[in-house]
């Protein structure tokens, strides 16, 4: 498990990336969702000693290992670098090589034996469905291709920690698909941690998820009792009705204690359909519906906005997105 304490990150030009991040991350598939900018890649390069931190504590307890064996990240970088793997947001330009003779570079650098590379390469080029391409330039491969490579690479030494930043980033459906089994079927005894702003991909893959906007971490818990807080609560109603909203359970007092936050607006067969968060039924056309994981991002992020100190411009925005149905007080 990876036990993170007080992280912060400012970079040079003063953008406060992490501001005091606590985490603790079990093993498993885990999720780290946040939105563009969040801070995502920022903790990931951290964890993984790319990057240095201001101040705080990251250490990390290896699977299956004793709970007294403990790496602290940030003091011995290169420790966590012989016990990881990461699979980076960018991998920049792939050299002129073919995919086996990359992955045994690869390999060298990670410090594997002659007999390591003839074990574990012709497996990790099965388990990414790359073993007919095992001679073809990497850079000539496509973007799913490339990903798989990534990941082949990033599991080279048999790691027990995996970190892989958007590894799902610009593929298509079946490459999804395809990756997901693959994640699945490497879990069972590592941590792996996938950092991501699809959060369909970490409801379907992950047990456990870390929510980190504006470089703070807002929640942080299993996905089922994240999901679990919002049951009861998400209802689907039609666009039209919102801009005037008729609330059915306003209460007699003057000032309505009542609260609903818009969520989220889709479209279905080309209607608008939005989702609301509300204790109760906020309109007579209000459908109740399964909470998914995408509703508690949604509310947490409506409500860190909420906290969050406000420009003028900004307060002025929000009126007009009240008027559309936003959060109502
Ligand atoms: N090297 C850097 N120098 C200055 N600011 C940076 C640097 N790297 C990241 N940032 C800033 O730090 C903040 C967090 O960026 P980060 O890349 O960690 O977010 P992210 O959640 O990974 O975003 P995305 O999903 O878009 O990749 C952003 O405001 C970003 O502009």
């Amino acid at each position: 498990m990876i036990h993170i304490s007080n992280l912060t990150k400012t970079y040079p030009d003063g953008t406060q990336a992490l501001k005091g991040i606590n985490l603790d991350l079990p093993t498993g598939m885990v999720g780290l969702l946040g939105p563009n900018g969040a801070g995502k890649s920022s903790l990931m390069r951290t964890i993984v000693g790319l990057q240095q931190a201001d101040k705080g504590q990251i250490r990390l307890t290896l699977p299956g290992s004793d709970a007294n064996a403990v790496i602290d990240v940030l003091k011995d970088p290169h420790a966590i670098r012989q016990t990881l793997g990461y699979l980076p947001q960018y991998f920049g330009v792939y050299p002129n090589m073919s995919c086996v003779a990359l992955l045994k570079h690869m390999a060298v650098l990670k410090g594997l034996s002659k007999k390591q590379q003839a074990e574990q390469i012709p497996k990790l080029l099965e388990l990414t469905n790359l073993s007919a391409f095992a001679n073809k330039s990497v850079n000539r491969f496509s973007g799913g291709m490339k990903q798989r490579f990534g990941i082949a690479q990033a599991l080279l030494g048999d790691p027990k920690v995996v970190i892989m930043d958007e590894p799902t980033a610009g593929l298509d459906p079946e490459e999804r698909e395809r990756l997901h089994d693959m994640l699945i079927s490497i879990s069972k005894d590592k941590l792996i941690l996938l950092s991501t702003h699809i959060v369909e991909d970490v409801e379907n893959l992950c047990h456990y998820t870390a929510l980190l906007f504006n470089g703070e971490i807002k929640a942080a818990d299993s996905v089922a009792n994240l999901v679990n807080t919002m049951s009861g609560k998400i209802w689907t109603m039609p666009m039209s009705d919102i801009q005037t909203p008729t609330l059915v359970n306003q209460n007699d007092t003057e000032e309505c204690q009542f609260k609903m936050y818009q969520l989220n607006k889709s479209f279905r067969f080309g209607e608008p359909v939005f989702r609301v968060f509300s204790d109760s039924q906020p309109h007579k056309l209000a459908q109740p519906i399964q909470a998914t994981l995408q509703d508690f991002y949604f509310y947490t992020r409506a409500q860190s906005e909420e906290q969050a100190p406000k420009t003028q411009a900004e307060l002025s925005k929000d009126t007009s997105v009240r008027m559309n149905g936003g959060a109502l007080k």
